[in-house]
C-alpha cells in the first residue's frame, strides 16, 4: 500500500482563505479589524524565521500584526508588563509569546499572565482547564491543525484507537484531550513507555510529537493507520546542509500507512493557520459576534 498525502500546506491555504473572507465581513460589517501580538525574546534563528512567517500571513489574511522583539537578556518583570500592556490593548485580539523561553525566565507565570481571553496558543491554564472539562475553550494550534486534517480525513473518529507518542503541555497533551473529545480510545506515549512499537502498533491514528528525528519506522505502523508527523527536525544531508525531517520515517511509515502528513508541507502550516484561525475567533468572541464554522474544535 502507499499512503494517501495529507497536504496540510494545500489545507492551510483553504483556512486561511476562509478566515480571510470572515475577516472581510466583521472589518465591512462592524468596522472591527482583528489583532495579533506576537512577543519574541532572543534571537533564536529559527524562531525569527517562525514569527516572520507567522507576520505575514497575519497581514495576507487582513488582520493587524503587533511584532514584540525583546533582548535575550530582557527581565521577566519587563516582559510582564509588556504582556499587561498588550491585555489591556483593545486593539490586540491575540496574544503569543514565542516559546522557548529564556532560562531567566518562569514560562508559567508569563503564559498565565496572559489574559485568557487573547490566549490564542491556548496555554494559560484556565483554557488547559476548560478544554479538559470539554467547555469552550482556546485551543492550541498544533492540535487543532492535526485534529482538522484527521476529521477531514476520516469523517467521523469515533472508537478509533489513537496513540499519542509525547506528553508535553504544547502538542502531546492537548492533541490527547482532543482525540478524547472526539471519542476515539487514546493512549498517550513518552520517554517511559514500555514497548513502544507494541503501543504504536495498536493504533488506527498516530501522531508523532518526540523532536527525534525519523524514529518511528513503518515496521511500528499497523497497516491503513494514519499518521501524524508534528516533529520538526533539521538533520544533515550526506551531500553537505540540511534538510528538515519529522519524528516518523517517512518512507517506511507511507509504505503501510494509508494516510500520511508530510514534514514539510503537512502539520507546521496548519499550525500557523490555526493561530490565524484562534485570533479570529477571540475577535467574534470579545466583541459578541457569531464565531466563524469549522474553525474550532
Ligand atoms: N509542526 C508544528 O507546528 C510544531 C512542531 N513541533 C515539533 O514537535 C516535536 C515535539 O515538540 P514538543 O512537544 O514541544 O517537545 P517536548 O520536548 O516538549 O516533548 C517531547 C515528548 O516526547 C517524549 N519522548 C522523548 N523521547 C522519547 C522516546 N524515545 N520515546 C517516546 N517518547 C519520547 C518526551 O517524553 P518525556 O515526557 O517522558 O520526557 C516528551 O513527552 C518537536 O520536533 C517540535 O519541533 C512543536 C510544536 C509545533
Ligand atoms: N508560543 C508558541 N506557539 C507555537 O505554536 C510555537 C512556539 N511557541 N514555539 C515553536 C513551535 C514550533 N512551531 C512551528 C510552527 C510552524 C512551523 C512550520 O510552518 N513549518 C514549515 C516549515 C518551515 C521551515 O521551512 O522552516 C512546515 O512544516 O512545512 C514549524 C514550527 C510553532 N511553535
Amino acid at each position: 500500500m502507499s499512503a494517501e498525502i495529507i497536504d496540510g500546506k494545500a489545507f492551510a491555504a483553504k483556512v486561511r482563505g476562509q478566515v480571510a473572507e470572515h475577516v472581510a465581513r466583521i472589518k465591512a460589517d462592524h468596522g472591527i479589524t482583528p489583532g495579533l501580538a506576537v512577543v519574541l525574546v532572543g534571537e533564536d534563528p529559527a524562531s525569527q524565521v517562525y514569527v516572520r512567517s507567522k507576520g505575514k500571513q497575519t497581514v495576507e489574511v487582513g488582520m493587524n500584526s503587533y511584532e514584540h522583539k525583546l533582548d535575550a537578556d530582557t527581565s521577566e518583570s519587563d516582559l510582564l508588563a509588556l504582556i499587561e500592556k498588550l491585555n489591556d490593548d483593545p486593539a490586540v485580539h491575540g496574544i503569543l509569546v514565542q516559546l522557548p523561553l529564556p532560562d531567566h525566565i518562569d514560562e508559567d507565570l508569563v503564559i498565565n499572565s496572559i489574559d485568557p481571553a487573547k490566549d490564542v496558543d491556548g496555554f494559560h491554564i484556565s483554557n488547559v482547564g476548560l478544554l479538559g472539562t470539554g467547555q469552550k475553550s482556546m485551543v492550541p494550534c498544533t492540535p487543532l491543525g492535526c485534529l482538522m486534517m484527521l476529521r477531514d480525513h476520516h469523517g467521523s473518529l469515533s472508537g478509533m484507537d489513537a496513540v499519542v507518542i509525547g506528553r508535553s503541555n504544547i502538542v502531546g497533551k492537548p492533541m490527547a484531550q482532543l482525540l478524547l473529545g472526539d471519542s476515539c480510545t487514546v493512549t498517550i506515549a513518552h520517554s517511559r513507555t514500555k514497548d513502544l512499537p507494541d503501543v504504536v502498533r495498536r493504533a488506527d491514528i498516530v501522531v508523532a510529537a518526540v523532536g527525534r528525528a525519523q524514529m518511528v519506522p513503518g515496521a511500528w505502523i499497523k497497516p491503513g493507520a494514519t499518521v501524524i508527523d508534528v516533529g520538526i527536525n533539521r538533520i544533515d544531508k550526506p551531500e553537505g546542509g540540511t534538510r528538515l525531517v519529522g519524528d516518523v520515517d517517512y518512507e517506511s511509515c507511507a509504505a503501510v500507512a494509508s494516510a500520511i502528513t508530510p514534514v514539510p508541507g503537512g502539520v507546521g502550516p496548519m499550525t500557523i493557520a490555526c493561530l490565524l484561525a484562534n485570533t479570529l475567533t477571540a475577535t467574534c468572541r470579545a466583541h459578541g459576534l457569531d464565531e466563524p464554522q469549522g474553525l474550532t474544535a
